[in-house]
């Protein structure tokens, strides 16, 4: 079904699997204004992602991250963080306003892109949240294996679904 107009269209998945990377090529090709969720939570919070998470916790960063989804302006490519789609209210809030595509990366690969980023202060769980999220990941409404594609090859395969 194509995209309308006033659909979002976001990209969820783990750590490391390309949503950063693979969003503004989908908003160039588009023609979609981006948004990338964790730039908005780290103007809204005012200091980067991991000083949130050491100096206020993880609670803080996931109530900004769920008021960055509702905010999200209609039509945009949204560039979400891994975690944005599996909570409740994101969720549903995303189901109900965008085409989501699950980005799917294998540990393995993950681990060769981005290893323990002290950038990204849930990286070193990894492999435990990919299992616990793996059946939230699983509600969005396309799934991309993404291990041994390029950016663009990814990007595709979301443009030819849409
Ligand atoms: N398809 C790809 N092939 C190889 N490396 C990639 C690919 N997509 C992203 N990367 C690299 O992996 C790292 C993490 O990508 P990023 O887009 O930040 O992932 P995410 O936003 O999903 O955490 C970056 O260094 C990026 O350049
Ligand atoms: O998976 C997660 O919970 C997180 C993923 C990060 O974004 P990326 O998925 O772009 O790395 C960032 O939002 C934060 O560190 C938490
Ligand atoms: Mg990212």
């Amino acid at each position: 079904m194509p995209l309308g107009s006033a659909e979002t269209l976001a990209l969820t998945g783990m750590m490391g699997s390309g949503k950063s990377t693979v969003a503004p090529l989908l908003a160039r090709w588009l023609g979609r204004r981006l948004v990338r969720l964790d730039d908005e939570i780290v103007r809204a919070a005012g200091k980067p992602i991991a000083r949130v998470f050491a100096e206020d916790g993880e609670g803080r960063f996931r109530a900004l991250e769920r008021a960055a989804v509702a905010a999200l302006p209609p039509g945009a490519v949204a560039d979400l963080g891994g975690g944005a789609f599996c909570d409740p209210h994101g969720a549903a809030r995303l189901l109900a306003t965008a085409r989501v595509v699950f980005l799917d990366v294998s540990a393995q690969e993950a681990a060769r892109r981005i290893g323990e980023d002290p950038a990204r202060p849930l990286a070193a769980r990894w492999e435990a949240l990919r299992a616990r999220r793996l059946p939230l990941y699983r509600r969005a409404h396309l799934t991309v294996h993404v291990d041994g594609m390029t950016p663009e090859a990814v990007a595709r395969r979301v443009l030819e679904s849409l």
